[in-house]
């Protein structure tokens, strides 16, 4: 039999450009050593801030897709689970447009039919919008040079409903035919329910520029978590893992352990999901609680304070303001501010000292801090435990598989 070819054997795999891609760095590894790997790393990250504090706390087990670190036997290898897509485009020879995913560490465009990890359908409407774009003529934006247009295409499906929101990211808000355009990206899926424009003029890594506008179809699209309806703009945060961000929040309001008329702070609040989450279940079980979520993306509020209504809370059960969460709870526990539990979700580049103190000079029973980013958290619960908080519970999730990346949720007590 001849030696199989490099490519060959890639095209054998799991996927077909995992090597050439910069995504999913551990697809080719079992989905069980994976959750087991994200486990020791977490092991060694917290073991010595465990022990300093001397907190008698064993790390739960990681929460995988279908089982965890501790489950017997083997665990399938998750599929299909991000609900969120995106590609940046590149200018070809003769007006043709590159899109796909950047290779590892640079920014060479890897073109991709389909992918594995995302929702079925994703990665076609993305392509999909290059091709619209070349048959009207557009140009992709020049990294080099800076000229071009069209930069991302950024779509977010509905995991439990058929909507989905389309975004394009462009260089300059003048789009040419941009009826026919936007008309045309409508088209290209059932699913897509809302096409948007971001304009972002500035050069540099980040994607999404500070102008959004809705080009055609709904102003957001919708999706469901653990009951709840959620409203969802263009460019407000979401989770792209929803069926483990039903297990994460479940685990943040397991850890509330909320009381009747507690007021429970959630800052860093996205679109309000993990508090309106919270707060809708204990208003169905009668025992309801007031909401104060912070986020400074006014967009993020604009969604929460229609998610509070959408899930029957009055303004009085769940209040959203738009501000920085460490200005926001340094005025109000200078002004006295008592809260019962402070829930925060921060960046990956964690929270900051100054929230921490004015968090803990509230006085509540509990905080609960989910983090995309253990070590920022690692360097956060430090303080909190100098504040005299004490860990209660530690339980990793793995919200993105084949990644070296793993979500935490911490619950501390006051002690
Ligand atoms: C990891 S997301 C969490 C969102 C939400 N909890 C969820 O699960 O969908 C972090 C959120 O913090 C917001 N954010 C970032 N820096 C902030 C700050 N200094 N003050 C308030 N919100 C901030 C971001 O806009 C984003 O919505």
């Amino acid at each position: 039999m001849s030696k199989r070819t490099r490519l060959e054997k890639d095209n054998a795999g799991p996927c077909p450009i995992m090597r050439a891609c910069g995504g999913c760095a551990w697809l080719g590894v079992p989905y069980k050593k994976q959750l087991k790997r994200k486990q020791a790393a977490m092991e060694e990250l917290f073991r010595p801030l465990l022990d300093r504090f001397g907190w008698d706390v064993e790390i739960d087990p990681i929460r995988g897709m279908g089982g965890t670190s501790a489950t017997e036997g083997k665990l399938a290898s998750p599929r299909a689970f991000r609900y969120k897509a995106t590609t940046p485009f590149a200018p070809l020879p003769n007006g043709r447009i590159a899109c796909g995913f950047y290779a590892a560490g640079t920014h060479r465009i890897v073109p991709a039919a389909d992918c594995a990890v995302e929702a079925p359908g994703a990665r076609r409407i993305l392509n999909e919008v290059a091709r619209v774009a070349e048959s009207l003529g557009m140009r992709a934006y020049d990294e080099d040079t800076h000229r071009g247009l069209l930069r991302h295409a950024v779509v977010r499906l509905g995991w439990r409903t058929d909507e989905g929101v389309l975004t394009v990211v462009t260089t300059n808000r003048d789009l040419p035919r941009e009826q026919e355009f936007a008309r045309e990206l409508l088209a290209l899926s059932p699913r897509i329910t809302c096409v948007a424009q971001n304009v972002n003029p500035r050069p540099g890594n980040a994607i999404l520029g500070p102008e959004t506008r809705v080009l055609v179809g709904e102003p957001c699209m919708h999706d469901e978590l653990l009951g709840c309806t959620f409203a969802i703009s263009p460019t407000s945060f979401y989770q792209t893992n929803p069926q483990q961000t039903e297990v994460l929040y479940q685990l943040a309001i397991e850890g509330m352990a909320l009381r009747p008329n507690d007021i429970l702070v959630d800052a860093y609040c996205g679109s309000g999901t993990i508090g309106l989450c919270a707060a809708h279940a204990t208003a169905q079980s009668g025992t309801p609680v007031h909401l104060l979520g912070i986020e400074q993306n006014e967009s993020g509020v604009a969604d929460a304070r229609l998610n509070a209504r959408l899930n029957g809370l009055t303004p009085e059960q769940a209040t959203f303001v738009a501000a920085d969460a460490t200005a926001y709870l340094r005025k109000a526990a200078v002004e006295g501010a008592r809260y019962d539990v402070v829930a925060l979700d921060p960046p990956r580049a964690g929270s900051t000292p100054a929230f921490l103190e004015a968090a803990m000079a509230t006085e509540p029973r509990r905080i609960v801090y989910i983090s995309c980013n253990p070590v920022t958290q690692a360097r956060d619960l430090e303080v909190l435990g100098t504040g005299g908080y004490r860990l209660l519970r530690l339980t990793p999730v793995d919200m993105f598989p084949h990644t070296e990346h793993v979500e935490t949720v911490a619950v501390l007590a006051r002690a």
